[in-house]
């Protein structure tokens, strides 16, 4: 199976700092400008694009020197608060000349975990998306420090392509895609197509980023093989390289493509990310697990629960576990945690999570 990009209809194109910054470190406008000039030809030939785009902090260390002994995080929230206006405004006058309006959205880990803040953010997209408007989308870095932080801007653009329901995610980086070595050593050959059945990889990637990296190849590695699992096609190329998304659409492309499986309904696809942002747990019971595992499609009812961790809200995501703590999956659940309580081990009460609302994780 090839990638195709001619048929997509809507893409995430993720570009990475080291695409948008030269070997000094000092953003790199030629390419940036390039960038633009593919995406507008994408648009041209009938796509929709949501860009998320890296930077802010590359761009900011160019404008701010800072006196070393400053805390590492203050330091990257500073670059970071300066640097967005740069790189945002550095976007708006590149697009501008194509006659292209783009628009800001900056998020934290924090809106994907509430379905409101999801669904709010998921049609703002859309409506951008329907004003012909290109949406840049980045991690706001002033707010989002440690915890509350996305390993990097990888999973936030797998996060945008299956809440978007995109049919194409492209991971531009600074090499060709996923090598089965370390890129620099020569014997080291690139993998031009990764299968439905994933084979484990995560022992060739080495953990070297580059200078303005953060999540490095393994979370895109990662974030290529969730989103594939959720029927998007990905490929994981490299952005320096002249007319990258040119090539792609046009002739045979150098890259690492990731097949995808037959697609996903859409709350599926959120909840398939949810494994970070569940608000509560249950411990069900060995028949309800029989149940949910089983051929028949089953909703998971109170009478199967045992236990109910965490204080959550009706529409709050969580997670399913066994009595030995093997994780099952996610849902949403249907009731807040103060009326589950009420009901649980009881027969005859409305579903807890419904079957549509319901990820079961494949291993178990
Ligand atoms: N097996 C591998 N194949 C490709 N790249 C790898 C591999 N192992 C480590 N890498 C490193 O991953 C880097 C890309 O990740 P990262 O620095 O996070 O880029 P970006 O800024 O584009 O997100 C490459 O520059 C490369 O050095
Ligand atoms: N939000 C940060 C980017 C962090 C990040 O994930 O960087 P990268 O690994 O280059 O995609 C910034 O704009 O500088």
């Amino acid at each position: 199976m090839r990638p195709e990009i001619q048929k997509s209809k809507l893409m995430v194109i993720k570009i990475g700092s080291n695409v948008l910054t030269k070997e000094d470190g000092k953003p790199d406008l030629a390419r940036m400008a390039s960038l633009v000039k593919q995406v507008s030809f994408l648009r041209e030939n009938g796509k929709k694009v949501i860009l998320v785009s890296s930077g802010a902090v590359a761009f900011g260390r160019k404008e701010i020197t800072l006196p070393e002994k400053i805390d590492p995080i203050l330091k990257k929230q500073i670059w970071a608060s300066a640097g967005q206006i740069e790189l945002i405004n550095t976007y708006k006058n590149l697009f501008r000349e194509l006659g292209i309006t783009i628009s800001q959205i900056l998020v934290t880990k924090e809106d994907f975990r509430d379905r409101k803040h999801y669904l709010n953010m998921k049609n703002c997209l859309l409506g951008l998306l329907s004003q012909d408007i290109v949406p840049i989308v980045n991690e706001n870095d002033t707010v989002a420090i440690t915890e509350l932080m996305f390993t990097d801007n990888d999973e936030l653009a797998s996060l945008t392509a299956a809440m978007v329901n995109a049919d194409t995610l492209i991971l531009l980086t600074n090499v060709d895609g996923v090598f089965d070595g370390p890129p620099s050593d020569p014997t080291s050959k690139l993998i031009p197509h990764i299968g439905t059945k994933m084979p484990d990889l995560d022992h060739v990637i080495s953990p070297i980023k580059s200078s303005f990296g953060r999540g490095g190849m393994l979370t895109k590695l990662s974030m290529a093989k969730k989103s594939a699992d959720l029927g998007i096609q990905v490929l994981i190329a490299n952005g320096k390289k002249e007319n990258i998304l040119l090539d792609f659409h046009e002739k045979s492309i150098t890259c690492t493509y990731f097949e995808p499986k037959p697609s996903k309904q859409s709350p599926k696809k959120w909840l398939a990310h949810g494994d970070q942002y569940f608000k509560g747990e249950v411990i069900i019971n060995e028949g309800a697990k029989t149940a949910l595992f089983s051929q028949n499609i089953s909703s998971l009812l109170p009478v199967g629960i045992l236990e109910i961790k965490g204080d959550f809200s009706k529409g709050d995501i969580i997670r399913i576990l066994d009595v030995e703590g093997n994780k099952l999956g996610l849902g949403r659940a249907e009731i807040s945690s103060k009326t589950a309580l009420e009901t649980i081990g009881q027969k005859n009460q409305k579903p807890f999570i419904h079957y549509d609302y319901l990820y079961l994780f494949n291993h178990v």
